[in-house]
């Protein structure tokens, strides 16, 4: 997890901009009192030179940006460092950029880091809009992520479901967020890179370094792109040197784990099929297939880019909802079983759609806790839409201030799994109620979806069914706050007692499972 001082526009930003402040200031001051004002521009709050509002986001940018819509309305102008940037906090706003103006605001913006870590761009996530993005993402929807895909590896989920429950049968205090955390990699390693992930701790071990120099590098700070003309100082301040060096250890571990996989498909007997439907053999297959006349999608580096996607967006997102939830059911519990369940049988996939309470309990969760509370940002490529909104300029959804909109929720702060059963208005995650938006909405939104929602719905449904939670002792109260960074997890680790239930049937199968 990323330290205080590695949180994005953290203080540390604001530090090194001040410095250059005493030099710059009076050329500057000069320069804007100079610069015209072209069109309507959305309302902005005061800022610093140099610095612009930087120094106003704090450690939880989520959560200054509110209060400064709240002062400056639901579309707000602000400024990190010189780049200006509008930040949208209504349900109505998003939808105008992910629906209505979609095609304007398709492109990310090009960021320094991205674009280092991730092959210079040439992964889902940061690709800009048009014919690779397009094709890549069909790709990625066809053999992986579409719902039919999904329920073709329900298997795999539910036998890491019960490796997750044996674990959980150890006894004593249970750290869940760690056996949460390894579940979360395994499915992602399983449907991914095939049999061969499962319980590997060699495995989980690449994918933990992974994920850690990616988490750093996407919160580091980039001069760069708060001052474009101020560039050159990463390169004194060590910010590019340290994002090479995350670049060569993050490429070192999937060369490691592409090269397994070609010697796995090399050692098969000629004709012989792939033993599962692993989506790390799809590529490796495109990667030898003649050129189409658009060219050849996938080369090596473009694999390795789309791995560090599904599992950067695929595994870190997953753990936070499990871990979100989980803390919510520990008061929720009994309610939850008394509403969907009352056999003690393994919980399958097929069970999942006549779990309605549960189901609200993940959204609910979902709506507390968005893991990426300002989505991705995006960028417009034109025009204006009720403001101006240069071309280029980013553009910021706060996600998490939307879900918690009182214009738009009952009791917006409490945690209500009710308000989402029948009977209740329907709101649904899926990128067309624009009151409930963490998985984005538009051609840029979350492809992951109904994966992470099957795994994460049915990991909960089982460890809920099968024990009762309780808290350590020595934990007097549940810790709910936030630990600052890109993705927004729980700040301490999830721990609790897992109570098995009396029924000798519960022991049984439980013992049934070693
Ligand atoms: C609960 C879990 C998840 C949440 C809340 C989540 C959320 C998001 C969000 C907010 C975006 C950006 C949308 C936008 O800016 O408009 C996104 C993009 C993306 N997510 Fe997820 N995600 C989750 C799970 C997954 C999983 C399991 C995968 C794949 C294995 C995945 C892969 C991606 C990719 C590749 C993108 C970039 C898509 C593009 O730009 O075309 N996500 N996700």
């Amino acid at each position: 997890m990323l330290t205080d001082e590695e949180t994005p526009w953290s203080l540390q930003a604001a530090v090194l901009l001040v410095a250059f402040l005493t030099i710059s200031l009076p050329v500057l001051l000069n320069a804007s009192r100079h610069r015209k004002q072209s069109g309507l521009l959305p309302p902005s709050p005061w800022r610093l030179p140099l610095v612009g509002n930087l120094h106003q986001l704090g450690r939880f940018p989520h959560r200054s940006l509110r209060s400064l819509a709240a002062a400056h309305g639901p579309v707000m102008r602000i400024h990190l460092g010189m780049v200006p940037a509008i930040v949208v906090s209504s349900a109505d706003a998003a939808r105008e950029v992910l629906q209505v103006q979609d095609h304007v605001f398709a492109s990310p913006p090009s960021l320094s880091i991205p674009s280092i870590i991730f092959y210079g761009c040439t992964d889902l996530a940061f690709a800009p809009h048009g014919p690779y993005w397009s094709r890549l993402r069909k790709l990625s929807v066809n053999h992986l992520l579409s719902p039919s895909r999904v329920r073709s590896c329900a298997a795999v989920r539910e036998q890491e479901v019960e490796v997750l429950l044996r674990r959980v049968c150890g006894g004593g205090v249970v750290r869940l967020s760690e056996l949460l955390s390894d579940f979360a990699k395994d499915v992602a390693g399983r449907i991914v890179l095939g049999t061969r992930a499962a319980g590997d701790e060699g495995w989980r071990a690449k994918l933990d370094a992974l994920l850690e120099e990616i988490v750093r590098m996407l919160g580091s700070f980039h001069v760069g792109d708060c001052l474009p003309w101020l560039s050159w100082l990463s390169a004194v301040d060590g910010t590019d040197a340290r994002a090479r060096r995350a670049f060569q250890s993050i490429n070192r571990i999937l060369d490691e784990i592409v090269g397994d996989a070609e010697r796995e498909v090399q050692v098969r007997p000629p004709g012989g099929e792939t033993h599962d439907d692993a989506f790390l053999h799809v590529l490796l297959s495109m990667m030898k297939e003649p050129p189409q006349t658009e060219g050849r999608l996938i080369d090596r580096d473009k694999v390795k880019a789309l791995l560090v996607d599904l599992f950067g967006a695929g595994t870190e997102t997953m753990i936070i909802v499990l871990e979100w939830a989980m803390q919510k059911l520990q008061q929720e519990v009994r309610r939850t079983k008394q509403a969907d369940h009352n056999s003690l049988l393994m919980i399958t996939d097929q069970d999942l759609p006549g779990m309605e309470y549960l189901r609200a309990v993940v959204k609910e969760a979902l709506r507390l806790h968005p893991p990426a509370p300002l989505l991705l940002p995006h960028n417009s490529m034109q025009g204006r839409y009720d403001y101006d909104v240069p071309s280029n300029t980013m553009v910021i959804v706060n996600a998490w201030a939307i879900a918690r909109d009182p214009g738009a929720w009952d009791s917006p702060e409490d945690f209500r799994p009710e308000r989402f059963v029948a009977g209740s208005k329907v709101v649904d995650f899926r990128g067309q109620h624009f009151e409930l938006i963490p998985f984005g909405s538009g051609r840029r939104m979350c492809p992951g979806m109904n994966l992470a929602v099957s795994t994460v719905e049915l990991a909960l449904a089982n460890l809920v069914g099968r024990f009762d939670w309780e808290l350590p002792v020595e934990d007097k109260e549940m810790d709910m706050q936030e630990a600052p960074g890109f993705a927004v997890r729980k700040k301490s680790p999830l721990r609790a007692v897992a109570v098995m239930q009396q029924s000798s049937l519960a022991q049984a199968e439980i013992k049934s499972l070693d």
